[in-house]
């Protein structure tokens, strides 16, 4: 029990209601359809860009790309290979697929960290991970005050990739290759509010081809924070 516990965190109300009431927004959304898994909860929603869209995302990666990094030093020099990019939120046509993510979960635009590029050329990957954060690292006091839990997180692929590169939840028990357009939802907390391990996944190493994808995690509470004045 207290293994579990230590794994899995603590069942939260406040982060039950999120998952309760971003399920009921997507659940009644057409063109969204859930995984069939019990593990894990996560939808799928073909063709979300269109090609110009991506287009548009994958221009702006590779003009602004720069190695990726992970909260934690890890042993694995190889956990996560790939290249990133911050995209810029105030650039309207970014601005506008970010504003459209945001209205799909029916979570504040506010509480989405900045949507993040990623390209994998072959060979890359980004090893087996949870989105959500661990609350007993040494990180966690700080993004407790940037916004808190990552909740839900959005990804898209930008393209099709010629061989590998599939986004595996070896927990959950899928396997999803990349597909160009197509958005990929899932929630990283349980029904209770708890961090769901079944959420484990991996991006794995592209064979061959190059692999594009935004994603866009979540915060329980605002990650932006405005500190103008009004007089
Ligand atoms: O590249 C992938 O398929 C997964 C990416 C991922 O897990 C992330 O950006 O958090
Ligand atoms: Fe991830």
């Amino acid at each position: 029990m207290a293994q579990a516990l230590k794994r899995n965190g603590r069942p939260s109300p406040a982060r039950a209601r999120i998952s309760r009431d971003v399920t009921g927004r997507l659940e009644s959304t057409p063109g969204l359809r859930r995984a069939k898994t019990e593990h894990a909860q996560l939808y799928y929603y073909p063709d979300y860009l269109t090609d110009e869209e991506c287009a548009m995302l994958v221009e702006r990666i590779d003009a602004n790309r720069r190695p990726s990094t992970l909260l934690s030093r890890h042993e694995d020099p190889e956990f996560r290979t790939s290249e990133s990019c911050d995209m810029d939120r105030w650039d309207p046509a970014v601005r506008a697929i970010d504003e459209r993510l945001a209205h799909l979960l029916g979570i504040s635009p506010e509480n989405g960290e900045t949507m993040q590029g990623q390209r994998y050329a072959p060979g890359q990957q980004f090893r087996a991970h949870c989105d959500y954060f661990h609350e007993t690292e040494p990180y966690w006091p700080a993004m407790e005050k940037q916004g808190g839990q990552r909740t839900w997180t959005a990804m898209i692929f930008l393209n099709d990739v010629e061989e590998g590169g599939a986004t595996w939840f070896p927990r959950a028990g899928l396997r999803i290759a990349p597909k160009k357009g197509m958005l990929v939802v899932w929630n990283n907390m349980s029904r209770d509010g708890s961090p769901n391990y079944d959420t484990l996944h991996e991006g794995m190493a592209v064979i061959e081809g190059t692999k594009y994808i935004i994603t866009k995690w979540f915060r329980e509470g605002p990650w932006i924070r405005t500190s103008f004045q009004a007089y």
